[in-house]
Protein backbone atom coordinates (compact mmCIF):
# COMPACT_ATOMS: atom_id res chain seq x y z
CA UNK A 1 0.00 0.00 0.00
CA UNK A 2 1.43 3.40 -0.96
CA UNK A 3 1.94 5.82 2.24
CA UNK A 4 2.22 8.92 0.14
CA UNK A 5 -1.28 10.60 0.07
CA UNK A 6 -0.87 10.85 -3.57
CA UNK A 7 -3.44 10.63 -6.06
CA UNK A 8 -3.11 11.32 -9.80
CA UNK A 9 -6.89 11.47 -11.11
CA UNK A 10 -7.69 8.43 -12.81
CA UNK A 11 -8.55 9.74 -16.40
CA UNK A 12 -10.47 6.77 -18.55
CA UNK A 13 -8.94 4.74 -21.14
CA UNK A 14 -9.19 6.43 -24.18
CA UNK A 15 -8.28 4.18 -26.86
CA UNK A 16 -7.72 5.71 -30.69
CA UNK A 17 -10.88 3.82 -31.69
CA UNK A 18 -13.03 5.14 -29.70
CA UNK A 19 -11.57 8.81 -30.18
CA UNK A 20 -12.25 7.90 -33.94
CA UNK A 21 -15.40 6.65 -33.53
CA UNK A 22 -16.40 9.29 -31.86
CA UNK A 23 -15.53 11.78 -34.49
CA UNK A 24 -17.20 9.28 -37.13
CA UNK A 25 -20.43 9.47 -35.02
CA UNK A 26 -20.08 13.35 -34.92
CA UNK A 27 -19.29 13.44 -38.96
CA UNK A 28 -22.70 11.31 -39.19
CA UNK A 29 -24.75 13.44 -37.19
CA UNK A 30 -24.02 16.98 -38.22
CA UNK A 31 -24.61 15.67 -41.52
CA UNK A 32 -27.86 14.55 -40.56
CA UNK A 33 -29.37 17.61 -39.04
CA UNK A 34 -27.71 19.56 -42.05
CA UNK A 35 -29.84 16.96 -44.55
CA UNK A 36 -33.00 18.09 -44.65
CA UNK A 37 -31.49 21.88 -45.10
CA UNK A 38 -28.96 21.15 -47.88
CA UNK A 39 -30.33 18.44 -50.09
CA UNK A 40 -34.08 18.56 -51.57
CA UNK A 41 -36.18 15.79 -50.01
CA UNK A 42 -39.02 13.98 -51.40
CA UNK A 43 -42.23 14.11 -48.89
CA UNK A 44 -41.68 10.07 -48.78
CA UNK A 45 -37.78 10.43 -47.65
CA UNK A 46 -38.80 13.50 -45.61
CA UNK A 47 -41.61 10.90 -43.62
CA UNK A 48 -39.53 8.27 -43.27
CA UNK A 49 -36.55 10.48 -41.70
CA UNK A 50 -39.10 11.89 -39.51
CA UNK A 51 -40.22 8.48 -38.38
CA UNK A 52 -36.98 7.10 -37.75
CA UNK A 53 -35.95 10.17 -35.33
CA UNK A 54 -39.12 10.57 -33.69
CA UNK A 55 -39.39 6.62 -33.02
CA UNK A 56 -35.09 6.54 -31.84
CA UNK A 57 -36.76 9.12 -28.89
CA UNK A 58 -38.97 6.83 -28.34
CA UNK A 59 -36.70 3.79 -28.20
CA UNK A 60 -34.30 5.41 -26.32
CA UNK A 61 -36.44 5.33 -23.38
CA UNK A 62 -35.97 1.48 -23.36
CA UNK A 63 -32.21 2.08 -23.76
CA UNK A 64 -32.76 3.47 -19.82
CA UNK A 65 -35.67 1.15 -18.54
CA UNK A 66 -34.38 -2.45 -20.00
CA UNK A 67 -30.87 -1.94 -21.30
CA UNK A 68 -29.65 -0.10 -18.09
CA UNK A 69 -32.22 -0.75 -15.44
CA UNK A 70 -32.93 -4.37 -16.73
CA UNK A 71 -36.89 -3.99 -16.49
CA UNK A 72 -38.68 -5.50 -19.59
CA UNK A 73 -40.83 -2.76 -20.91
CA UNK A 74 -43.78 -3.57 -23.47
CA UNK A 75 -45.95 -0.56 -23.29
CA UNK A 76 -43.39 1.99 -24.74
CA UNK A 77 -45.92 2.62 -27.59
CA UNK A 78 -48.66 3.64 -25.12
CA UNK A 79 -46.47 6.04 -23.56
CA UNK A 80 -45.78 7.01 -27.60
CA UNK A 81 -49.28 7.12 -27.21
CA UNK A 82 -49.73 9.50 -24.63
CA UNK A 83 -47.55 12.06 -25.85
CA UNK A 84 -48.82 12.20 -29.13
CA UNK A 85 -52.39 12.42 -28.17
CA UNK A 86 -51.79 14.96 -25.70
CA UNK A 87 -50.27 17.04 -28.55
CA UNK A 88 -53.06 16.15 -31.17
CA UNK A 89 -56.25 16.95 -28.52
CA UNK A 90 -54.26 19.89 -26.61
CA UNK A 91 -53.74 21.38 -30.04
CA UNK A 92 -56.87 20.41 -32.40
CA UNK A 93 -59.51 20.14 -29.30
CA UNK A 94 -58.76 22.49 -27.02
CA UNK A 95 -56.60 25.39 -28.79
CA UNK A 96 -53.93 24.94 -26.18
CA UNK A 97 -50.84 25.13 -28.66
CA UNK A 98 -47.96 22.73 -29.25
CA UNK A 99 -45.93 23.11 -26.15
CA UNK A 100 -48.51 23.20 -23.59
CA UNK A 101 -50.13 20.00 -24.79
CA UNK A 102 -46.85 18.47 -24.92
CA UNK A 103 -45.77 19.21 -21.47
CA UNK A 104 -48.96 17.89 -20.26
CA UNK A 105 -48.40 14.59 -22.33
CA UNK A 106 -45.21 14.36 -20.69
CA UNK A 107 -46.57 15.12 -17.29
CA UNK A 108 -49.19 11.98 -18.02
CA UNK A 109 -46.46 10.16 -19.43
CA UNK A 110 -44.18 10.47 -16.76
CA UNK A 111 -47.26 9.53 -14.07
CA UNK A 112 -48.22 6.68 -15.87
CA UNK A 113 -44.83 5.38 -16.07
CA UNK A 114 -43.97 6.05 -12.07
CA UNK A 115 -47.31 4.23 -11.62
CA UNK A 116 -45.60 1.10 -13.58
CA UNK A 117 -42.86 1.55 -11.95
CA UNK A 118 -44.22 1.49 -8.64
CA UNK A 119 -45.87 -2.20 -9.29
CA UNK A 120 -41.91 -3.10 -9.51
CA UNK A 121 -42.27 -2.72 -5.46
CA UNK A 122 -44.77 -6.54 -5.35
CA UNK A 123 -43.78 -8.00 -8.49
CA UNK A 124 -40.62 -8.65 -10.33
CA UNK A 125 -39.14 -10.36 -13.68
CA UNK A 126 -42.10 -11.40 -16.11
CA UNK A 127 -44.68 -10.80 -13.81
CA UNK A 128 -43.88 -6.56 -14.49
CA UNK A 129 -43.78 -7.36 -17.97
CA UNK A 130 -47.12 -8.70 -17.90
CA UNK A 131 -48.30 -5.81 -16.12
CA UNK A 132 -46.76 -3.19 -18.57
CA UNK A 133 -48.86 -5.39 -21.61
CA UNK A 134 -51.66 -4.95 -19.52
CA UNK A 135 -51.38 -1.44 -19.46
CA UNK A 136 -50.57 -1.11 -23.20
CA UNK A 137 -53.63 -2.93 -23.89
CA UNK A 138 -55.69 -0.64 -21.14
CA UNK A 139 -54.22 2.53 -23.85
CA UNK A 140 -55.33 0.91 -26.90
CA UNK A 141 -58.47 0.43 -25.18
CA UNK A 142 -59.46 4.04 -24.06
CA UNK A 143 -58.06 5.12 -27.86
CA UNK A 144 -60.11 2.89 -29.85
CA UNK A 145 -63.28 3.45 -27.67
CA UNK A 146 -63.50 6.86 -25.86
CA UNK A 147 -64.69 8.16 -29.11
CA UNK A 148 -65.96 11.67 -27.72
CA UNK A 149 -62.43 12.33 -26.02
CA UNK A 150 -60.10 10.72 -28.79
CA UNK A 151 -62.03 10.80 -31.70
CA UNK A 152 -61.81 6.93 -31.82
CA UNK A 153 -60.62 4.64 -34.21
CA UNK A 154 -60.99 7.85 -36.66
CA UNK A 155 -58.13 9.19 -35.29
CA UNK A 156 -56.85 13.09 -34.75
CA UNK A 157 -56.35 15.09 -37.91
CA UNK A 158 -54.81 18.56 -38.78
CA UNK A 159 -52.16 18.56 -35.58
CA UNK A 160 -50.36 21.99 -35.76
CA UNK A 161 -46.68 21.60 -35.64
CA UNK A 162 -44.85 24.34 -33.26
CA UNK A 163 -42.90 27.53 -33.81
CA UNK A 164 -39.70 28.28 -32.07
CA UNK A 165 -39.00 32.62 -31.21
CA UNK A 166 -37.97 33.89 -34.22
CA UNK A 167 -38.47 30.30 -36.14
CA UNK A 168 -41.26 28.95 -37.93
CA UNK A 169 -41.21 24.95 -37.94
CA UNK A 170 -44.08 24.62 -39.93
CA UNK A 171 -42.00 23.59 -42.76
CA UNK A 172 -41.51 19.97 -42.99
CA UNK A 173 -37.92 20.18 -43.39
CA UNK A 174 -37.00 22.66 -40.31
CA UNK A 175 -39.43 20.72 -38.26
CA UNK A 176 -37.06 17.87 -38.92
CA UNK A 177 -33.91 19.38 -38.26
CA UNK A 178 -35.58 20.47 -34.81
CA UNK A 179 -36.73 17.04 -34.03
CA UNK A 180 -32.88 15.75 -35.00
CA UNK A 181 -31.98 18.66 -32.66
CA UNK A 182 -34.13 17.05 -30.02
CA UNK A 183 -32.70 13.25 -30.89
CA UNK A 184 -29.22 14.40 -30.16
CA UNK A 185 -30.02 16.23 -26.63
CA UNK A 186 -31.84 12.92 -25.48
CA UNK A 187 -29.25 10.80 -27.22
CA UNK A 188 -26.49 12.79 -25.26
CA UNK A 189 -28.67 12.73 -22.14
CA UNK A 190 -28.98 9.04 -21.74
CA UNK A 191 -25.71 8.49 -23.24
CA UNK A 192 -24.25 10.42 -20.31
CA UNK A 193 -26.83 8.99 -18.33
CA UNK A 194 -24.50 5.23 -17.86
CA UNK A 195 -21.82 7.30 -16.65
CA UNK A 196 -23.78 9.09 -13.40
CA UNK A 197 -24.66 7.86 -9.74
CA UNK A 198 -27.99 6.89 -10.79
CA UNK A 199 -26.39 5.48 -14.37
CA UNK A 200 -24.68 3.08 -12.26
CA UNK A 201 -27.00 2.19 -9.76
CA UNK A 202 -29.37 1.66 -12.59
CA UNK A 203 -26.34 -0.75 -13.68
CA UNK A 204 -26.36 -2.27 -10.87
CA UNK A 205 -29.84 -3.35 -10.55
CA UNK A 206 -29.56 -4.69 -13.46
CA UNK A 207 -26.75 -7.15 -12.76
CA UNK A 208 -27.83 -8.06 -9.41
CA UNK A 209 -30.40 -6.85 -7.33
CA UNK A 210 -29.84 -7.98 -4.40
CA UNK A 211 -26.29 -7.12 -4.02
CA UNK A 212 -27.35 -3.50 -5.16
CA UNK A 213 -29.58 -3.04 -2.15
CA UNK A 214 -26.99 -4.64 0.00
CA UNK A 215 -24.32 -2.26 -0.80
CA UNK A 216 -26.78 1.04 -0.49
CA UNK A 217 -28.56 1.24 -3.90
CA UNK A 218 -32.36 2.43 -3.27
CA UNK A 219 -33.07 -0.54 -5.87
CA UNK A 220 -36.92 0.14 -5.60
CA UNK A 221 -36.72 3.98 -5.71
CA UNK A 222 -33.97 3.38 -9.21
CA UNK A 223 -36.15 1.26 -10.90
CA UNK A 224 -39.26 3.54 -10.04
CA UNK A 225 -37.02 6.29 -11.62
CA UNK A 226 -35.87 4.57 -15.04
CA UNK A 227 -39.81 3.82 -15.89
CA UNK A 228 -40.47 7.58 -15.40
CA UNK A 229 -37.77 8.54 -17.69
CA UNK A 230 -38.24 5.95 -20.05
CA UNK A 231 -42.26 7.17 -20.03
CA UNK A 232 -40.74 10.70 -20.82
CA UNK A 233 -38.82 9.99 -23.56
CA UNK A 234 -41.56 7.82 -25.12
CA UNK A 235 -44.45 10.85 -24.65
CA UNK A 236 -41.84 13.25 -25.95
CA UNK A 237 -41.24 10.80 -29.32
CA UNK A 238 -44.82 10.78 -29.48
CA UNK A 239 -45.69 14.52 -29.29
CA UNK A 240 -42.60 14.80 -31.71
CA UNK A 241 -44.65 12.39 -33.72
CA UNK A 242 -47.57 13.98 -33.83
CA UNK A 243 -47.22 17.08 -35.24
CA UNK A 244 -44.67 15.63 -37.75
CA UNK A 245 -47.26 13.64 -39.79
CA UNK A 246 -50.08 15.88 -38.62
CA UNK A 247 -52.55 12.87 -38.45
CA UNK A 248 -52.57 10.32 -35.49
CA UNK A 249 -54.78 7.14 -35.21
CA UNK A 250 -54.68 4.29 -32.48
CA UNK A 251 -53.21 1.80 -34.25
CA UNK A 252 -49.61 3.13 -34.81
CA UNK A 253 -49.56 2.90 -30.51
CA UNK A 254 -51.02 -1.02 -30.35
CA UNK A 255 -49.01 -3.52 -28.42
CA UNK A 256 -47.21 -4.63 -31.71
CA UNK A 257 -45.45 -1.20 -32.16
CA UNK A 258 -44.27 -1.57 -28.31
CA UNK A 259 -42.78 -4.82 -29.90
CA UNK A 260 -41.82 -3.49 -33.01
CA UNK A 261 -39.69 -1.01 -30.64
CA UNK A 262 -38.85 -3.47 -28.52
CA UNK A 263 -37.31 -5.52 -31.53
CA UNK A 264 -35.58 -1.72 -32.58
CA UNK A 265 -33.60 -1.18 -29.10
CA UNK A 266 -32.60 -5.15 -28.80
CA UNK A 267 -30.87 -5.30 -32.79
CA UNK A 268 -29.21 -1.88 -32.00
CA UNK A 269 -27.92 -3.00 -28.63
CA UNK A 270 -30.06 -1.59 -25.82
CA UNK A 271 -27.72 -1.47 -23.58
CA UNK A 272 -26.24 1.81 -25.80
CA UNK A 273 -27.80 5.21 -26.98
CA UNK A 274 -25.97 4.87 -30.37
CA UNK A 275 -27.28 1.44 -30.80
CA UNK A 276 -30.36 2.19 -30.13
CA UNK A 277 -30.34 4.74 -32.86
CA UNK A 278 -28.88 2.38 -34.89
CA UNK A 279 -31.31 -0.40 -34.44
CA UNK A 280 -34.17 2.03 -34.57
CA UNK A 281 -33.07 3.52 -38.14
CA UNK A 282 -32.70 -0.20 -39.75
CA UNK A 283 -35.51 -0.96 -38.96
CA UNK A 284 -36.69 1.50 -40.71
CA UNK A 285 -34.72 1.94 -43.43
CA UNK A 286 -34.70 -1.91 -44.29
CA UNK A 287 -38.04 -2.76 -45.42
CA UNK A 288 -37.79 -0.13 -47.69
CA UNK A 289 -34.65 -1.31 -48.91
CA UNK A 290 -35.62 -4.90 -49.24
CA UNK A 291 -39.16 -3.52 -51.53
CA UNK A 292 -37.17 -4.81 -54.79
CA UNK A 293 -37.93 -8.72 -53.36
CA UNK A 294 -41.56 -7.96 -53.79
CA UNK A 295 -44.03 -10.65 -52.28
CA UNK A 296 -40.89 -12.57 -50.16
CA UNK A 297 -39.60 -9.44 -48.63
CA UNK A 298 -41.40 -10.25 -45.12
CA UNK A 299 -40.08 -13.17 -44.33
CA UNK A 300 -36.47 -11.99 -45.42
CA UNK A 301 -36.82 -8.97 -43.44
CA UNK A 302 -38.10 -11.06 -40.77
CA UNK A 303 -35.39 -13.48 -41.18
CA UNK A 304 -32.80 -10.96 -40.98
CA UNK A 305 -33.99 -9.84 -37.83
CA UNK A 306 -34.07 -13.42 -36.15
CA UNK A 307 -30.20 -13.85 -37.23
CA UNK A 308 -29.22 -10.39 -35.93
CA UNK A 309 -31.08 -11.25 -32.53
CA UNK A 310 -29.26 -14.69 -32.72
CA UNK A 311 -25.96 -14.00 -33.68
CA UNK A 312 -25.71 -10.98 -31.99
CA UNK A 313 -27.04 -11.01 -28.55
CA UNK A 314 -25.52 -7.55 -27.72
CA UNK A 315 -26.90 -5.70 -30.70
CA UNK A 316 -24.77 -4.40 -33.58
CA UNK A 317 -23.48 -1.99 -31.53
CA UNK A 318 -22.27 -4.60 -28.95
CA UNK A 319 -20.34 -6.28 -31.92
CA UNK A 320 -18.77 -3.38 -33.34
CA UNK A 321 -17.81 -2.14 -29.65
CA UNK A 322 -15.95 -6.14 -29.31
CA UNK A 323 -14.36 -5.36 -32.68
CA UNK A 324 -13.10 -2.14 -31.34
CA UNK A 325 -11.52 -3.22 -28.03
CA UNK A 326 -10.10 -5.48 -30.49
CA UNK A 327 -11.79 -9.09 -29.46
CA UNK A 328 -11.67 -8.41 -25.86
CA UNK A 329 -7.79 -6.82 -25.47
CA UNK A 330 -8.18 -5.89 -21.79
CA UNK A 331 -8.34 -1.61 -21.82
CA UNK A 332 -5.35 0.49 -20.62
CA UNK A 333 -5.25 0.79 -16.99
CA UNK A 334 -5.19 4.28 -15.72
CA UNK A 335 -2.04 5.32 -13.82
CA UNK A 336 -3.54 6.16 -10.32
CA UNK A 337 -1.63 5.79 -6.93
CA UNK A 338 -4.41 5.74 -4.54
CA UNK A 339 -4.62 7.28 -1.58
CA UNK A 340 -3.71 4.98 2.05
CA UNK A 341 -6.68 3.41 3.20
CA UNK A 342 -8.87 5.46 5.47
CA UNK A 343 -11.78 4.46 7.85
CA UNK A 344 -13.79 7.00 9.73
CA UNK A 345 -15.29 4.86 12.48
CA UNK A 346 -16.68 6.76 15.84
CA UNK A 347 -15.06 5.62 18.59
CA UNK A 348 -17.68 6.29 21.11
CA UNK A 349 -20.92 4.44 21.70
CA UNK A 350 -21.74 0.95 23.37
CA UNK A 351 -18.68 -1.92 23.11
CA UNK A 352 -21.42 -4.15 22.26
CA UNK A 353 -21.53 -2.93 19.13
CA UNK A 354 -23.97 -5.67 17.19
CA UNK A 355 -26.59 -7.40 18.94
CA UNK A 356 -29.43 -9.68 18.23
CA UNK A 357 -31.96 -10.95 20.92
CA UNK A 358 -33.87 -13.98 20.01
CA UNK A 359 -33.79 -13.49 16.59
CA UNK A 360 -35.64 -16.02 14.37
CA UNK A 361 -35.92 -16.84 10.65
CA UNK A 362 -38.57 -19.63 9.69
CA UNK A 363 -39.29 -21.17 6.28
CA UNK A 364 -42.80 -22.64 6.94
CA UNK A 365 -42.19 -25.51 9.33
CA UNK A 366 -38.34 -25.01 9.35
CA UNK A 367 -36.65 -23.02 11.61
CA UNK A 368 -33.65 -21.73 10.30
CA UNK A 369 -32.59 -19.41 13.21
CA UNK A 370 -34.29 -20.51 16.24
CA UNK A 371 -34.11 -17.66 18.75
CA UNK A 372 -30.36 -16.77 18.67
CA UNK A 373 -28.91 -13.85 21.19
CA UNK A 374 -25.39 -12.80 19.94
CA UNK A 375 -22.77 -9.99 20.90
CA UNK A 376 -20.09 -8.75 18.79
CA UNK A 377 -17.82 -6.22 19.96
CA UNK A 378 -16.71 -3.41 18.46
CA UNK A 379 -13.55 -3.57 17.26
CA UNK A 380 -12.86 -7.48 17.40
CA UNK A 381 -13.61 -10.31 14.51
CA UNK A 382 -16.40 -12.70 15.28
CA UNK A 383 -16.47 -15.48 13.69
CA UNK A 384 -19.65 -17.82 13.16
CA UNK A 385 -19.24 -21.59 12.41
CA UNK A 386 -21.47 -24.23 12.40
CA UNK A 387 -22.25 -27.41 10.25
CA UNK A 388 -23.53 -27.00 6.64
CA UNK A 389 -27.36 -25.94 6.82
CA UNK A 390 -27.43 -24.71 11.01
CA UNK A 391 -28.53 -21.68 9.85
CA UNK A 392 -25.21 -19.59 9.30
CA UNK A 393 -26.18 -17.74 6.02
CA UNK A 394 -29.85 -17.49 6.81
CA UNK A 395 -28.46 -15.27 10.08
CA UNK A 396 -26.29 -13.00 7.57
CA UNK A 397 -29.22 -12.55 5.62
CA UNK A 398 -31.39 -11.49 8.74
CA UNK A 399 -28.17 -9.31 9.92
CA UNK A 400 -28.54 -7.62 5.90
CA UNK A 401 -31.50 -6.74 5.75
CA UNK A 402 -32.07 -9.54 2.55
CA UNK A 403 -34.67 -11.54 5.24
CA UNK A 404 -37.03 -9.83 7.38
CA UNK A 405 -36.64 -12.17 10.83
CA UNK A 406 -39.77 -13.95 11.78
CA UNK A 407 -39.09 -12.92 15.32
CA UNK A 408 -36.57 -11.05 17.93
CA UNK A 409 -34.17 -7.53 16.87
CA UNK A 410 -30.75 -6.41 15.97
CA UNK A 411 -29.37 -3.32 17.58
CA UNK A 412 -26.20 -1.76 15.75
CA UNK A 413 -24.34 0.82 17.48
CA UNK A 414 -27.22 0.86 20.30
CA UNK A 415 -29.63 1.77 17.23
CA UNK A 416 -32.68 -1.06 16.28
CA UNK A 417 -32.02 -1.85 12.60
CA UNK A 418 -34.50 -4.20 12.73
CA UNK A 419 -37.23 -2.92 10.40
CA UNK A 420 -34.54 -1.27 8.07
CA UNK A 421 -34.42 -2.13 4.33
CA UNK A 422 -30.95 -3.61 3.34
CA UNK A 423 -29.98 -0.11 1.44
CA UNK A 424 -30.72 1.52 4.79
CA UNK A 425 -28.90 -0.70 6.69
CA UNK A 426 -25.65 -0.06 4.49
CA UNK A 427 -26.32 3.40 4.71
CA UNK A 428 -25.84 2.43 8.51
CA UNK A 429 -22.78 1.50 7.82
CA UNK A 430 -23.43 -2.36 7.56
CA UNK A 431 -21.44 -3.94 4.33
CA UNK A 432 -20.95 -7.46 3.55
CA UNK A 433 -19.65 -9.96 1.02
CA UNK A 434 -21.78 -12.93 -0.23
CA UNK A 435 -20.91 -16.85 -0.10
CA UNK A 436 -21.59 -17.09 -3.94
CA UNK A 437 -20.12 -14.24 -5.08
CA UNK A 438 -22.65 -10.98 -6.34
CA UNK A 439 -20.72 -8.51 -8.23
CA UNK A 440 -21.72 -5.87 -11.00
CA UNK A 441 -20.57 -8.42 -14.06
CA UNK A 442 -20.97 -6.26 -16.85
CA UNK A 443 -19.52 -3.43 -15.21
CA UNK A 444 -15.41 -2.54 -14.89
CA UNK A 445 -13.69 -3.36 -11.59
CA UNK A 446 -13.75 -0.02 -10.67
CA UNK A 447 -17.90 1.18 -11.61
CA UNK A 448 -18.47 -1.85 -9.20
CA UNK A 449 -16.30 0.04 -6.34
CA UNK A 450 -18.32 3.05 -6.86
CA UNK A 451 -21.40 1.68 -6.14
CA UNK A 452 -20.32 1.09 -2.82
CA UNK A 453 -18.50 4.55 -2.59
CA UNK A 454 -22.02 5.93 -3.52
CA UNK A 455 -24.27 4.97 -0.55
CA UNK A 456 -26.43 7.39 0.45
CA UNK A 457 -24.64 9.18 3.50
CA UNK A 458 -21.09 7.76 2.72
CA UNK A 459 -18.40 10.98 3.25
CA UNK A 460 -17.74 11.00 -0.46
CA UNK A 461 -19.37 13.40 -2.24
CA UNK A 462 -18.87 14.10 -5.92
CA UNK A 463 -17.52 12.23 -8.58
CA UNK A 464 -14.09 13.03 -8.26
CA UNK A 465 -14.14 12.06 -4.61
CA UNK A 466 -16.30 9.07 -4.79
CA UNK A 467 -13.85 8.14 -7.67
CA UNK A 468 -10.66 8.60 -5.06
CA UNK A 469 -12.34 6.37 -2.34
CA UNK A 470 -13.03 3.81 -4.78
CA UNK A 471 -9.33 3.72 -5.85
CA UNK A 472 -8.27 3.74 -1.98
CA UNK A 473 -10.47 0.65 -1.33
CA UNK A 474 -9.03 -1.08 -4.26
CA UNK A 475 -5.53 0.16 -3.65
CA UNK A 476 -5.58 -1.67 -0.40
CA UNK A 477 -7.08 -5.06 -1.57
CA UNK A 478 -4.09 -4.23 -4.53
CA UNK A 479 -5.78 -4.45 -7.46
CA UNK A 480 -5.51 -0.40 -8.58
CA UNK A 481 -3.67 -1.38 -11.50
CA UNK A 482 -6.72 -3.57 -12.76
CA UNK A 483 -9.62 -0.81 -12.19
CA UNK A 484 -10.69 -0.49 -15.35
CA UNK A 485 -10.93 -4.30 -16.55
CA UNK A 486 -14.07 -5.60 -16.73
CA UNK A 487 -15.34 -7.54 -13.14
CA UNK A 488 -15.82 -10.97 -15.28
CA UNK A 489 -12.64 -11.08 -16.54
CA UNK A 490 -11.03 -11.64 -13.17
CA UNK A 491 -9.82 -14.94 -11.47
CA UNK A 492 -11.83 -15.95 -8.59
CA UNK A 493 -9.98 -14.97 -5.52
CA UNK A 494 -9.69 -11.48 -7.20
CA UNK A 495 -13.46 -11.17 -7.51
CA UNK A 496 -13.45 -11.81 -3.93
CA UNK A 497 -11.13 -9.28 -3.01
CA UNK A 498 -13.31 -6.80 -5.59
CA UNK A 499 -16.67 -7.61 -3.65
CA UNK A 500 -14.50 -6.83 -0.31
CA UNK A 501 -13.24 -3.15 -1.93
CA UNK A 502 -16.97 -2.26 -2.69
CA UNK A 503 -18.01 -3.15 0.71
CA UNK A 504 -15.09 -0.85 2.09
CA UNK A 505 -15.68 1.95 -0.19
CA UNK A 506 -18.95 2.60 1.58
CA UNK A 507 -16.98 3.58 5.10
CA UNK A 508 -18.55 0.54 6.87
CA UNK A 509 -18.47 -0.10 10.39
CA UNK A 510 -19.30 -3.23 10.33
CA UNK A 511 -18.15 -5.90 7.70
CA UNK A 512 -20.17 -9.05 6.97
CA UNK A 513 -18.25 -11.27 5.33
CA UNK A 514 -19.93 -14.86 3.77
CA UNK A 515 -17.10 -17.80 3.96
CA UNK A 516 -14.29 -15.07 2.48
CA UNK A 517 -11.87 -17.95 2.17
CA UNK A 518 -13.92 -20.38 0.19
CA UNK A 519 -12.31 -21.27 -3.12
CA UNK A 520 -9.01 -19.59 -2.30
CA UNK A 521 -5.80 -20.79 -2.53
CA UNK A 522 -3.20 -21.44 0.52
CA UNK A 523 -1.34 -18.38 -0.51
CA UNK A 524 -4.35 -16.56 -0.91
CA UNK A 525 -5.72 -17.55 2.03
CA UNK A 526 -3.18 -16.11 3.91
CA UNK A 527 -3.38 -12.69 1.87
CA UNK A 528 -7.17 -12.64 3.42
CA UNK A 529 -5.60 -13.12 6.81
CA UNK A 530 -3.49 -10.26 6.47
CA UNK A 531 -6.06 -8.16 5.17
CA UNK A 532 -8.45 -9.08 7.66
CA UNK A 533 -5.81 -7.90 10.40
CA UNK A 534 -5.02 -4.73 8.78
CA UNK A 535 -8.72 -3.75 8.26
CA UNK A 536 -9.43 -4.79 12.15
CA UNK A 537 -6.29 -2.00 12.64
CA UNK A 538 -8.35 0.30 11.18
CA UNK A 539 -11.22 -0.43 13.58
CA UNK A 540 -13.25 -1.97 11.68
CA UNK A 541 -15.70 -4.31 13.55
CA UNK A 542 -16.14 -7.70 11.50
CA UNK A 543 -18.64 -10.70 11.34
CA UNK A 544 -17.66 -13.38 8.99
CA UNK A 545 -18.52 -17.03 8.60
CA UNK A 546 -16.10 -19.73 7.49
CA UNK A 547 -15.75 -23.17 7.80
CA UNK A 548 -11.50 -23.15 7.38
CA UNK A 549 -11.29 -24.01 11.35
CA UNK A 550 -7.18 -22.98 10.99
CA UNK A 551 -8.16 -20.11 9.69
CA UNK A 552 -11.10 -19.04 12.12
CA UNK A 553 -8.56 -19.77 14.69
CA UNK A 554 -6.09 -17.67 14.00
CA UNK A 555 -7.80 -14.18 12.96
CA UNK A 556 -11.03 -14.53 15.02
CA UNK A 557 -10.90 -13.24 18.57
CA UNK A 558 -14.31 -14.97 19.36
CA UNK A 559 -16.51 -17.54 17.62
CA UNK A 560 -20.19 -18.30 18.37
CA UNK A 561 -21.57 -21.65 16.70
CA UNK A 562 -24.85 -22.51 15.30
CA UNK A 563 -26.36 -25.86 14.78
CA UNK A 564 -29.63 -26.34 13.85
CA UNK A 565 -30.40 -22.51 13.61
CA UNK A 566 -29.57 -22.27 17.72
CA UNK A 567 -26.06 -21.35 19.41
CA UNK A 568 -24.92 -24.14 21.02
CA UNK A 569 -21.39 -22.68 21.85
CA UNK A 570 -19.99 -19.43 21.95
CA UNK A 571 -16.27 -18.12 23.47
CA UNK A 572 -13.03 -17.83 22.41
CA UNK A 573 -11.31 -20.06 19.47
CA UNK A 574 -9.06 -21.74 21.82
CA UNK A 575 -12.28 -22.87 24.26
CA UNK A 576 -15.00 -22.98 21.79
CA UNK A 577 -13.36 -25.53 19.12
CA UNK A 578 -12.53 -27.85 21.83
CA UNK A 579 -16.29 -27.83 23.31
CA UNK A 580 -17.50 -31.62 23.05
CA UNK A 581 -21.05 -29.96 21.76
CA UNK A 582 -19.01 -28.40 19.31
CA UNK A 583 -16.87 -31.49 17.48
CA UNK A 584 -20.28 -33.30 17.97
CA UNK A 585 -21.54 -30.88 15.77
CA UNK A 586 -19.38 -30.87 13.38
CA UNK A 587 -18.38 -34.52 13.23
CA UNK A 588 -22.43 -35.64 14.15
CA UNK A 589 -22.09 -37.26 17.36
CA UNK A 590 -24.54 -37.16 19.89
CA UNK A 591 -23.05 -35.38 23.01
CA UNK A 592 -22.67 -37.20 26.11
CA UNK A 593 -23.06 -33.67 27.97
CA UNK A 594 -25.55 -30.97 27.84
CA UNK A 595 -24.78 -28.47 24.88
CA UNK A 596 -23.16 -24.53 26.15
N1 LIG B 1 -34.86 -19.05 1.15
C1 LIG B 1 -35.01 -20.21 1.78
N2 LIG B 1 -36.16 -20.90 1.73
C2 LIG B 1 -36.30 -22.08 2.39
N3 LIG B 1 -35.33 -22.67 3.11
C3 LIG B 1 -34.16 -22.01 3.19
C4 LIG B 1 -33.93 -20.77 2.54
N4 LIG B 1 -32.65 -20.37 2.81
C5 LIG B 1 -32.12 -21.32 3.58
N5 LIG B 1 -33.02 -22.31 3.83
C6 LIG B 1 -32.80 -23.50 4.64
O1 LIG B 1 -32.39 -23.04 5.91
C7 LIG B 1 -31.42 -23.93 6.45
C8 LIG B 1 -30.17 -23.12 6.80
O2 LIG B 1 -29.54 -22.75 5.57
P1 LIG B 1 -28.27 -21.81 5.55
O3 LIG B 1 -27.90 -21.60 4.12
O4 LIG B 1 -28.51 -20.62 6.37
O5 LIG B 1 -27.18 -22.73 6.24
P2 LIG B 1 -25.61 -22.51 6.35
O6 LIG B 1 -25.25 -22.80 7.76
O7 LIG B 1 -25.24 -21.19 5.84
O8 LIG B 1 -25.08 -23.65 5.39
P3 LIG B 1 -23.72 -23.72 4.53
O9 LIG B 1 -22.60 -23.80 5.51
O10 LIG B 1 -23.87 -24.98 3.74
O11 LIG B 1 -23.71 -22.49 3.69
C9 LIG B 1 -31.16 -25.00 5.42
O12 LIG B 1 -31.94 -26.13 5.75
C10 LIG B 1 -31.68 -24.38 4.14
O13 LIG B 1 -32.14 -25.36 3.26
Amino acid sequence: MTTNATLSHPAPATSRGAIAGGIVLAVIAVALAALPQIMPLSGYVLNMLMQAVTYTVAVLGLTVVLGYTGQLSLAQAAFFGIGAYAVALGTVDYGLGFWLSMALGLVASAAAGAVLGLTSLRIGGHYLAMVTIAFQQIVTLVLVNSIEFTHGPDGVSGIARPNLPGVSLTNGRAYLTFCIVVLYAVALGVWYLRRTRLGRAMQAVRDNELAAGVVGVHTYRTKVVAFTISAVLGGLGGALFASGFSYISPDQFSFAESVVFLTMALIGGVQSAFGTALGTGLLILLPEWLRFLKEIYLAIYGLSVILIMVFMPEGIWGLLERIARGGGAKPAAALVTPRPFRLEIASDGPAEFLETRGLAKHFGGLRAVDGVDLTVRRGTVHALIGPNGSGKTTLLNVLSGLYKPTAGSVTLAGRDITRLAPHERCAAGVGRTFQNIRLFRSLSILDNVLVGAQRPGAPARGEAQLRERAYEALGFVGLADKASELVGSLPYGHQRLVEIARALAGQPALLLLDEPAAGLNPTEKQDLVGLLRRLKGHGLTIFLIDHDMAMVERIADHITVLNFGKRIAEGSPRDVLRQPAVIAAYLGEVPTHGAA
